[in-house]
């Protein structure tokens, strides 16, 4: 009877959620224009590029291919509306961030499934990252409403000294395609609440989830010329991106994806001496002490390695194991790393069919719950997330690992590969690419590698795919200095049951962000940023965030 009813429960989920995959409604967030000044609009010079689905070639659309004239024509737009953005009050503000970050979290199925298609990730991240980029909209929307300055006393007895905060005025955003959604909200979500307004170049690859997020902010009744998204095709970047950089009417340039990429603008960015906000390339170390749990330490690995098919700038790269627990380590590691399941994106399995049952149910209570007892659902609300999104890999039982981008990044992988074995390392699991549907996407196996030094390619080099490279050491002091020795520091990662060690191990780590028995470091709560060639700035975090938009500005009163 037990076994009846739960193979009833079993394919009434199961056709629940592929209804769910069929359903196509996410077509009624698919723009294929530029958003300029509340308008859809064409490049000037008519043309266009296409975006496919990396996991089987598809063409989806094809959207503006613009150029200089169409960036400094959303610039300008962007100026214009700036003026009357930075007069309405911070509440004001607020009250239409809240409404926009609303309507993401009510098509959020939509948002998810159209990223999947343009980005491969499986739906279940795509969810989770859905929600992940709502939460820096609500944030700040509520740290706009608290800027405060300072009342100082003069240096005389007749002086008296404020300080102000003012919005910057116009903001270039140049974003990546491996987080489509929430690197444009962590961006635009702070400089909007602070009263400024911007100027997005989404990645080639992504720009559908942009253009999206732009319908919805209109929805939201945000103003015309407040957000803009100008699209281009790769060929046209370095054109658009010197507008951003270079006109004077943008006051900051924020920027997240590769170091080089991050130089160069950066190089561009001083001509006129704008703000900048750099989130670049990591190499972030993944130490396990002797002393750890080790099943806690793999659970965490997978988690933060695979995640997005390993092309996060958070992503451990080199993973150091001391000599006593690394046989135990890797064992376990491979174990999980063979039940991997590569595949498209929207492939599910009736867990997550329950998954998308509940995740309606929640988009259903927090319409119940928005205005009686949004405060209260909204925190709990933001554990759910971060749960959802790390169960996308860590147990689901449909595709755990999408396609990887694009050719580029299969190549890449595959000359990391090569060097490792070229160096005599050896492969523990994986190291194939796998073919899938037409074979057109490019998928590949997890992958783990051991035996390497530190002049192999996967120690030095920013991985960026489902690579695992796996060094040893003996003692903390050993760790410490291989763990530093890269020129990158945003992110690292360390297991240890032992207390002072977590202590001195997470202060001698060159790195803006720490795990100390925990992988993943990222919310809208935690200041987000890295040192060295890491880049410059910090996202999010209590006051950090939204001071990177904000004009510091002294005004010194004399009383007699
Ligand atoms: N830190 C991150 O989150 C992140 C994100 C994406 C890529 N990466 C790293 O970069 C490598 C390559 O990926 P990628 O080619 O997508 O990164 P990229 O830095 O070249 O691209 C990121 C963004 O910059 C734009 N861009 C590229 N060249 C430009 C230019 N000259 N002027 C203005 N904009 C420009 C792209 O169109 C995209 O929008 C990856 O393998 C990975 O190591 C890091
Ligand atoms: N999206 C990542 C950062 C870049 O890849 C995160 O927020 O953790």
């Amino acid at each position: 009877m037990r076994l009846l009813l739960s193979s009833q429960i079993a394919r009434t989920l199961l056709s629940l959620s592929s209804r769910a995959m069929s359903s196509s409604s996410y077509k009624s967030l698919l723009r294929e224009k530029a958003f300029v000044n509340g308008q859809w609009v064409n490049a000037a010079n008519r043309e266009s590029f296409p975006v496919y689905n990396p996991a089987n070639g598809e063409l989806v659309c094809k959207v503006p291919d613009m150029g200089a004239a169409d960036a400094t024509a959303a610039i300008a737009h962007a100026q214009v509306a700036f003026e009357a953005w930075r007069g309405k009050t911070p509440s004001q503000r607020a009250a239409l961030l809240h409404s926009w970050e609303r309507l993401i979290q009510d098509r959020c199925e939509d948002l998810a499934a159209l990223m999947t298609l343009e980005n491969g990730k499986p739906l279940a991240e795509s969810r989770g990252e859905v929600a992940y980029g709502a939460s820096f909209i609500r944030w700040f929307a509520e740290e706009g409403i608290r800027v405060t300055g300072q009342t100082l006393q003069g240096p005389t007895p007749d002086k008296r000294i404020f300080t102000l905060k003012q919005p910057q005025g116009v903001c270039g955003m140049i974003t990546p395609w491996n987080f489509p959604a929430a690197m444009i909200t962590r961006k635009a979500g702070a400089a909007l609440a602070a009263g400024c307004t911007v100027v997005i170049k989404p990645a080639e690859d992504t720009p559908l989830t942009a253009l999206a997020l732009c319908q919805l902010a209109a929805d939201a009744l945000l103003p015309p010329g407040a957000l803009n998204v100008v699209t281009c095709s790769r060929s046209r970047a370095a054109e658009v991106g010197r507008v951003l950089t270079t006109d004077p009417a943008v006051k900051h340039v924020s920027f997240t994806g590769s170091t080089d990429t991050g130089k160069l603008l950066l190089a561009q960015a001083s001509s006129t001496v704008k703000r900048v906000t750099m989130e670049l390339g990591g190499n972030a170390p993944f130490i396990v002490f002797d002393s750890a749990d080790v099943d806690k330490a793999v659970a965490g690995l997978i988690q933060a390695k695979f995640r997005n098919t390993g092309q996060t700038c958070v992503c451990p790269n080199r993973i150091f194991l001391q000599r006593r627990v690394s046989q135990k380590f890797l064992a376990k590691l491979c174990e999980r790393v063979a039940e991997m399941k590569v595949g498209d994106g929207f492939e599910v399995c009736w867990l997550l069919g329950c998954w998308g049952i509940a995740s309606s149910a929640h988009g259903l209570m927090r319409k119940q719950f928005s205005t009686s007892n949004q405060g209260e659902f909204d925190k709990g609300s933001e554990g759910e997330l971060h749960k959802r999104s790390e169960g996308g890999i860590a147990q689901a039982a449909g595709t755990q690992l999408g396609p990887l981008i694009n050719a580029a990044a299969e190549s890449k992988l595959e000359r990391l590969l090569a060097d490792a074995k070229q160096r005599g390392g050896r492969v523990l699991a994986g190291g194939q690419s796998v073919k899938v549907g037409s074979g057109a996407g490019h998928f590949f196996q997890p992958t783990v590698v051991s035996g390497l030094g530190r002049d192999s390619a996967c120690f030095r080099e920013e991985i960026f795919g489902p690579l695992v490279a796996a060094f040893e050491f003996d003692s903390e002091a050993d760790v410490v200095e291989l763990a530093n020795d890269c020129r990158v520091g945003l992110a690292g990662y360390f297991y240890s049951a032992d207390v002072g060690q977590c202590w001195r191990v997470a202060e001698q780590l060159n790195v803006g962000m720490v795990g100390v028995n925990e992988s993943m470091v990222s919310s809208c709560i935690a200041p987000f940023g890295g040192w060295n060639e890491s880049g410059l700035g910090s996202e999010s975090g209590v006051g950090y965030g939204i001071e990177e938009y904000l004009n510091l500005k002294t005004v010194v009163l004399n009383l007699a």
